[in-house]
């Protein structure tokens, strides 16, 4: 079994694979003071409820917080006896090539969708992704990283509504019926539903202007599926981009005898 994990800003995600089937993922926020301990009870006591024995032989690691690396090291070392694959450090090996400014740390989670979409796709692709930011992710027709987009994320941008403005509360993302809101909350959310619409439809055009071709543009991410559903922006949905590029990339590790 692999173990395939995703911190993000806001949500760390577990997958448990046995070859390419999924058996199972486990979501709990990210807080880099949860001990390796906490990491195996919240595991152990989980996969028990799916009725799995785990017998993990490999853990490959993408995170957006260094600081939570330290404890997932430690917890797999301790509970599997391994030595976690990370993604970002010169030991992790990529099956593609990054071209960006020298210097820059690109955030992991980026490299790691812009393999899983090269492999599923092929090259000349535009992958945005709804987490904590709402990130573009750009891949050449080698399916090279050559850079990309980072806008703040939907809940992010009404959160700050909510913050700094007195009279406007605390509302979720949905979808308007329409664009012009008759109350607050409908105002909001128009807003910032019309408003991504907005923002993924320019941006994805801008990026192929730029690069004088046609992209696909794939879409993935929990809000990815509200936008597609009600204004399609996306040529396709992964629900699983992000732990499917990490099992590509353990794969890929593997066949190059660095694991
Ligand atoms: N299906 C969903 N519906 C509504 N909100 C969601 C959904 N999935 C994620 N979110 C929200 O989107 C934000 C980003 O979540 P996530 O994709 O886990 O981000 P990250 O990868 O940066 O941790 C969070 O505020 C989360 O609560
Ligand atoms: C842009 C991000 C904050 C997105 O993180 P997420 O929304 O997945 O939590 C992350 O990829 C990051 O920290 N990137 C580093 C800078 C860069 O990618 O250029
Ligand atoms: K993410």
């Amino acid at each position: 079994m692999l173990l395939t994990i995703d911190c993000g800003n806001t949500n760390t995600v577990f997958t448990l694979w046995n070859g390419d089937t999924v058996l199972c993922t486990l979501r709990t926020s990210t807080a880099h003071q949860r001990t390796a301990d906490a990491y195996w009870v919240w595991f152990s006591t989980l996969i028990r409820h799916h009725g799995i024995e785990p017998d993990v032989e490999g853990v490959i690691i993408s995170s957006t917080v260094p600081r939570v690396v330290f404890n997932l090291r430690v917890f797999t070392d301790r509970y599997f006896n391994l030595r976690p694959l990370v993604v970002g450090r010169p030991d992790c090996l990529l099956p593609i090539d990054v071209r960006v400014d020298a210097g820059t740390q690109v955030g992991p989670d980026r490299l790691v969708n812009t393999v899983a979409g090269y492999s599923q796709y092929g090259g000349d692709l535009i992958i945005v992704d709804f987490g904590t930011a709402t990130t573009f992710d750009v891949a050449d027709s080698d399916g090279a990283y050559i850079g990309g987009v980072i806008a703040p994320g939907v809940n992010l941008s009404l959160e700050a509504l909510h913050m700094a403005a007195a009279a406007l509360p605390h509302v979720d993302i949905t979808h308007p019926d329409k664009v012009i809101g008759t109350n607050t909350v409908a105002c909001m959310q128009s807003g910032i539903f019309w408003g991504y619409v907005g923002l993924i439809k320019e941006i994805s055009g801008r990026i192929m202007d730029e690069r004088a071709r046609d992209m696909k543009v794939i879409g993935t991410g929990g809000l990815a599926p509200l936008f597609q559903s009600h204004a399609p922006v996306f040529d396709r949905f992964e629900d699983n981009l992000t732990m499917h590029g990490l099992r590509v990339i353990y794969e890929h590790n593997k066949e190059q005898g660095n694991l």
